[in-house]
Formats: C-alpha cells, structure tokens, sequence
C-alpha cells in the first residue's frame, strides 16, 4: 500500500478507546456480580479477542458496538470448554486469561497467532504454577499453546517480578483475587496500574505502596458502569505528527493522562515540544491535547521510565530522528518480545528511509536530524511499526510502499481515516 502523504497536519481527532482499559473491562465485567455496562469499548481486533475468550468461557456479554453489557458470572461460573480458544494477536488477553482460569476447576488450552505463539508465557507461568495451578507448554515449555488446569485452592505468594510488566502483575492479581490470605508483588519498576485501579473500582480491596502491592482473598467484585477514556499509545503517532511535519496544528481530544502511561509526554516536553493541555477531566483521567511544529533535542530514555512509553518506542525512535543530536534508548530489551522484535524492527525499517538509526542489546541509538526518503518498508505484523512508518512517511520525500498495512486494525483500526481527516495540502 502507498502511504499517505501531505503539506502540514491540522484539524481534530477523537482518540480511541484505551486497549490495556478495554481488555480489563470484560475481564472485570466477566468475574464480578451482577451487571457490568461498558460505555466506549474498543473494537479492535485484541479487545475483541478478549470479548470473544470470554463468551466462549460461557459468560454472557451482550455486544451493541461501542457499548457492551455483560451479566458477571463469578470466578466460579466460568465454563469448560473443549477446543483450544484462540486469542489471535493478543499478549494482554493470553496472560490475563491465563491469570484468570489458574482459579477455575477445569482445564483450558489458549492459543494465538503465529506471532502470539512465539511469545514468552514462563513469565506468568511461573508464578501462578508457585499458587499451585498446573500450566503446560504443549510444543514448547514456554510458547504458546498453553494448558492450564485450575487449582480451586490457589496459595498466596510473595513474588518479586523479574520483568517490569503489568500484564504479569496482573495475571498474578486476578489469581490472587481467587486465593485465600495475602499475596504480595514486589514490581521491578513500576508498570501501567489499570488492573489495580479496576480492582478498586469494582468494590475490591488492594493496596499499593510504590513498587509493593498488597491484595488479599478470596473477593467477589462487583459489576459497574465503565466509561473507557482515549489510549495514550494510539494518541502518541499524532502527538509525534503535529510536532514533526511542519506547519502543522492537531488538537487530541480524550487523551487518558493515567501517570503510569504518560511517559511520552515527558519525553515530549524535555524534546522541545509544544504541547498544551486543556479541558482536564480528573475523575476519568483525560484531557485534550494539543500540539504544534516544534524544534527539537535528543534526550536520554533509561530506567524508570521505560515501562512509562514501553508501546511508544518504535514512534519515539521517529521522532528522535528529527531531533537535533544523538537519542539513547537504554534498558528496553522487553522491546524484543513485543509482537515482533521492535528494537530491530524500527531500525531496519527507518534505515531503509534514510535515518541514522543503530539497534543495541537493550534499545536504539539514534542521530538527527535526518531527512527521510523513499522506501519500501514492512510492518512485521506489528500494529506499532506500520503505523510509525505511516507518520514516518509524512515528513518523508517521495513515495513510501508499506507491506502489511493490515496489521494497524489489531489496535487502531481507524487510523488511515484519522490520517486522511488532518492532511491538508497547500
Ligand atoms: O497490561 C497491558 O495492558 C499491557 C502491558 C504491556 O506489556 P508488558 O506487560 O509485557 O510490559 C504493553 O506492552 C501491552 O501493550 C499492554
Ligand atoms: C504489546 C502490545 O500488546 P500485547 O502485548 O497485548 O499483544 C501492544 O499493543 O503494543
């Protein structure tokens, strides 16, 4: 497919519904009491992924688009299936579901797509075989397809996490919800806290001091009314745009600003860029932003903040391409269990437009600024690199050919329409 080109960005975009919140709001929906409406659902493939798992499970959800209903079923309500459930792209959906069925009295195989069956499972298959539930490789003691068979008498744990991920923290936390006493989970640094915030949204009890958090069980939660805000990461390629294309104006409305998802901004604001706030919602965590051309620095990215903009990578390496001096990104090595390798994946694929881009063991080293040409690239199968080369072709000279644009639908399938709605030609 030939991407889009343009003169300048300007115009509006309502950002869409946040992927991490949508997949939890079934998942909640599925295990609480009673009635749980979800109001700005994400229909992208992973979230519909989790919809699906989980009416298979035998859980009634009622699907009306952009709102769903679902009649909770209990932890213990879950039904037995007997062919394997495919989960398709979606890391999120295979770990948290895994976390889930690690409490139930039948056994389950979860499978995905080729991409899905290379990813790491031992990450939450240790911890939850420690609580006693039995979890098995079927052709690779730690690919996907995974069986897992449910222990209803789940151990509590102490578990200091080897990686920075909040979807091993929360696979851990819905099994603890499940086990009788006190679990607790001592982070690497800290990660997105949408699990333990739906937790207490949904009548529960957890308690967060730092990098420790608390939960003990057995809890039954409640079904709720849940209102999902912008996703900060589908937000990121346009925050990117408005800043690199020149002469350009983009206002983002429905922003969620959660700070354990904000790193980008940071990034952003140390980079040089104007970026202003207005219309803040404090109770649902959003706002609008706005962005303009701006000048731009390298910066260092390290540490702490990784888990902060771990998705936002791959488009902060593009924007870092048109910034004055060198950008280090250190200690994001997670980067290479993604979807694909994105650590390779953005360097091979920004060399061949011409940016001076070099991967390391644990990130990217990237010179600018650097003016990109045309290419023929490939999106790997990876949503977040096809459409970093689609902004990357924006401030591009010629023509650029991306293979496999179908892939930006597991996330963000509006995107091309949203790009198309704020070029403007001269
Ligand atoms: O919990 C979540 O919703 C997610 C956590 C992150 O993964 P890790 O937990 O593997 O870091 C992130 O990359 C993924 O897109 C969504
Ligand atoms: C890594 C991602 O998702 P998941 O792990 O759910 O496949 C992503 O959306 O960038």
């Amino acid at each position: 497919m030939q991407l889009i080109q343009t003169d300048y960005l300007q115009g509006t975009i309502v950002v869409p519904p946040d992927k991490s919140i949508a997949h939890r709001s079934i998942m909640f929906g599925a295990i609480a009491d009673g009635k749980t409406t979800i109001n700005n659902f994400l229909r992208a493939q992973d979230c519909l992924s989790t919809l699906h798992a989980l009416q298979t499970l035998g859980v009634p959800i009622y699907d009306n688009g952009r709102t769903i209903t679902i009649t909770g079923v209990g932890f213990n309500g879950l039904k037995a299936v007997n062919e394997p459930i495919n989960v398709g792209n979606s890391g999120t959906t295979m770990r948290l579901l895994l976390g889930i069925l690690a409490g139930s009295s039948f056994e389950t195989t979860l499978l995905g797509d080729t991409s899905l069956n290379k990813r790491p499972m031992e990450r939450v298959m240790l911890p939850l075989k420690k609580m006693g539930a039995v979890l098995k490789g079927i052709n690779h003691s730690e690919f996907p397809p995974i069986t897992v068979t449910g222990q209803s008498k789940l151990k509590p744990i102490e578990y200091h996490m080897p990686v920075a991920s909040a979807q091993v923290k929360s696979a851990i936390l819905f099994a603890a919800l499940q086990t009788e006493g006190e679990t607790k989970i001592i982070e690497k640094e800290i990660s997105r806290n949408h699990t333990e915030e739906m937790i207490t949204q949904f009548g529960g009890k957890i308690h967060t001091n730092g990098k420790t958090i608390t939960i003990c069980g057995p809890q039954q939660l409640k079904g709720q009314e849940v209102k999902i805000p912008g996703d900060i990461s589908s937000a990121a390629f346009f925050l990117v745009a408005g800043v690199i294309v020149a002469d350009s104006e983009i206002t983002l409305k429905n922003v969620g600003l959660n700070p354990t998802r904000t790193g980008i901004i940071d990034v952003m604001k140390k980079m040089g860029a104007t970026i202003q706030f207005e219309a803040i919602e404090q109770v649902n965590q959003s706002a609008t932003l706005i962005v303009k051309t701006s000048h731009l620095k390298a910066v260092t990215i390290e540490g702490a903040l990784i888990p902060r903009l771990i998705d936002e990578l791959p488009i902060i390496a593009l924007l870092a391409t048109q910034a004055e001096g060198t950008t280090v990104i250190k200690d994001a090595q997670e980067l290479k269990v993604k979807e694909t390798n994105r650590i390779d994946a953005t360097a091979q694929e920004l060399q061949k437009m011409g940016a001076k881009i070099k991967a390391t063991s644990d990130g990217l080293i990237i010179e600018g600024k650097t003016a990109l040409h045309s290419a023929n690239v490939a999106s790997h199968g990876d949503h977040r690199i096809g459409m970093m080369l689609q902004i990357a072709a924006l401030v591009s000279k010629g023509n650029v050919e991306l293979d496999n644009p179908e892939a930006i639908a597991i996330s963000y399938p509006d995107f091309f329409q949203d790009i198309k709605h704020l070029v403007k030609r001269k």
